[in-house]
């Protein structure tokens, strides 16, 4: 009794803790959003994520690729070797701050020479969407919030009242036209993506601007006015003519494809006798019926290597929540399989 008493207290100690630092990173985090002077400040102690071009700097290490996060002092050593202002650091936007307390930021330095910075970083710039196949999966929705704000910065230089050029915060929470008066903040588009299943095989589809091979889960963007539930059913009817029911939420997660979109992942059924699909080709080049034995084959051999040759099929990777709706479907099936004394 005594020893699971205090195996208790240990436990709500930890918690405590750990609760505690969360919030105090939290509240800093907060203060450094709207405090500009103490963000110039968290700057210079902080560390920096590269882009060029929107392209994050990943460096290789012995146990593969890693996103970059250099020092602002190291950062201002290499922008005066390669012939730039080091001020130009004072441009970067607040991401958030680690475990260990250190303030994160992102900037773009697409002016500059790629090749003379990769050689000065030790690095190399990567297209996000293959640096998802090749850093680890923690590091992903740190890489797509530097690109994410980083574009929504480049591409709201200006007022859409008064054409006025907007003015950003120091830590890039925010932009005011102080002729309008009116403050934009970075956005996110709402966007369904659904597994469709029809019990023992799942639905999958492929646009043509896919890589060769891929194919994804069912999404579609939420039109003014709708529910997660009409924009779902909606998507599926136009994109393959079928009903979905028995919606279940799964996830959600930021995406910052094509211009940072709010993902909100279900699962859903179709009726068995009624899986006919009919494509609306202005959409989907293909959709097609997955069993569990292609879907489990394409989840152990996704390409890591942007270089090599891809797979005939293939799925999106880890960190896309289109995996985490297909782990979450195979993982269903092994149980149901297991239950009914299949392999
Ligand atoms: N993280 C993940 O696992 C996945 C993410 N996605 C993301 O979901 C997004 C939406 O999926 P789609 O099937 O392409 O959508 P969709 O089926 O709605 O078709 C895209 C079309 O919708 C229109 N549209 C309406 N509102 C829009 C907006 N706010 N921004 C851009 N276009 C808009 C445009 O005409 C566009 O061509 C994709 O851009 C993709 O990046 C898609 C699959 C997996
Ligand atoms: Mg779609």
């Amino acid at each position: 009794m005594l020893q699971s008493f205090k195996y208790l207290f240990s436990c709500n100690l930890v918690l405590s803790r750990s609760l505690s630092g969360y919030v105090s990173r939290m509240r800093y985090l907060m203060r450094l959003k709207e405090d500009d002077e103490a963000c110039r400040e968290a700057l210079k102690s902080g560390k920096v994520l590269l882009y060029h071009k929107l392209s994050p700097l990943l460096r290789k290490t012995s146990s593969g690729y890693k996103l970059a996060s250099l020092k602002t002092s190291d950062l201002e050593q290499i922008l005066e070797k390669v012939g730039k202002d080091k001020h130009i650091v004072n441009e970067s936007f607040l991401l958030g701050c680690t475990d260990k307390d250190e303030p994160q930021f992102s900037l773009d330095v697409g002016d500059l020479d790629r090749s003379a910075l990769e050689q000065e970083c030790r690095g190399m710039f990567v297209d996000l969407r293959k640096a998802f196949f090749m850093i680890p999966g923690p590091e992903s929705p740190l890489a797509a919030k530097g690109q994410a704000l980083l574009r929504w910065h480049q591409t709201n230089c200006f007022c859409s009242a008064t054409g006025q050029p907007t003015v950003r915060n120091q830590s890039g929470s925010f932009r005011v036209c102080h002729s309008s008066g009116i403050t934009y903040y970075p956005k996110m588009a709402p966007v369904v993506i659904v597994l469709v299943s029809d019990g023992s095989r799942c639905l999958l589809a492929r646009q043509a601007m896919f890589p060769p091979g891929m194919y994804s889960a069912l999404s579609g963007f939420c039109d003014m006015g709708e529910s997660v539930e009409e924009a779902l059913h909606r998507e599926v009817a136009e994109e393959v003519g079928l009903e979905v029911e028995n919606l279940q939420y799964s996830g959600s997660q930021h995406w910052p494809f094509p211009q940072s979109s709010f993902m909100l992942a279900c699962h859903a059924t179709v009726n068995p006798d009624k899986t006919q699909v009919n494509i609306d080709k202005a959409e989907l080049e293909d959709a097609r019926w997955f069993t569990y034995e292609e879907i489990t084959e394409a989840l152990q051999n996704l390409p890591r290597d942007p270089r090599r040759e891809p797979p005939v099929f293939w799925v999106p990777p880890s960190y896309a929540i289109a995996n985490q709706l297909l782990q979450e479907w195979a993982n269903h099936q092994q149980l149901s399989r297991k239950l009914h004394g299949l392999k």
